[in-house]
């Protein structure tokens, strides 16, 4: 029974201070996008992913926070949409290949183009290096090299959806953009 009382207190003081949070996950093809947002849905890795067409939504709840997730797919004919789904977001979350060093450059690129819209401006954002499971995967330090970080306030971290490193860093963080 106190079990059945906690529970619908936790129901009640949910729709007391229940937040809300916009995001919009936007990088490169293969990077991880889609296996981040089934990762923090499901709590789930799956190998099994098929490149995003366009964008998936995704709304789910982490205690208090009902997150609103746009996934936008990263092939070069979709990145003209990035801007769409950023605008009015919360955060920006940029997830990059951390093992696909030939790309940063490309991801650099696109990142920095991104963040020049005008409507973008002053919008968090945090860039996620991931797949660090795999050897030979960039350090943090080699991230914030290779994409021209420095001028960009969070630190970007490290993690894989294939081992969940780091997730909940990055929960706490998107947690924080909520109101
Ligand atoms: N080893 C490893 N593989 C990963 C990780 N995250 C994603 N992958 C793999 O990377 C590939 C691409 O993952 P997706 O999640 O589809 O990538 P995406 O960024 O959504 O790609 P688009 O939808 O085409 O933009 C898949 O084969 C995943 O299984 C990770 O942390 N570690
Ligand atoms: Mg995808």
């Amino acid at each position: 029974m106190p079990g059945f009382f906690a529970s619908v207190f936790q129901w009640i003081s949910g729709l007391f201070f229940s937040k809300q949070a916009e995001i919009a996950v936007v990088g490169l093809q293969a990077s991880g996008k889609t296996s981040f947002v089934n990762v923090i849905t499901s709590g789930q890795w799956s190998e099994d992913v098929v490149p995003t067409v366009a964008f998936n939504f995704r709304k789910i709840r982490k205690g208090n926070v009902t997150m609103k997730i746009w996934d936008v797919a990263g092939q070069p004919k979709f990145r003209s949409m990035w801007e769409r789904y950023c605008n009015g977001v919360d955060a920006i979350v940029f997830v990059v290949d951390s093992l696909d060093h030939d790309k940063f450059n490309t991801a650099r690129f696109e990142l920095h183009q991104l963040l020049s819209q005008p409507t973008l401006s002053g919008v968090p954002l945090l860039v996620l290096g991931n797949k660090n499971d795999l050897a030979g995967h960039a350090s943090v330090k080699e991230l914030i090299k290779g994409l021209q970080l420095d001028k960009i306030s969070d630190r970007p971290v490290s993690c894989s959806m294939k081992s969940q490193h780091n997730l909940d860093i990055v929960l706490q963080w998107l947690a924080g953009r909520s109101h």
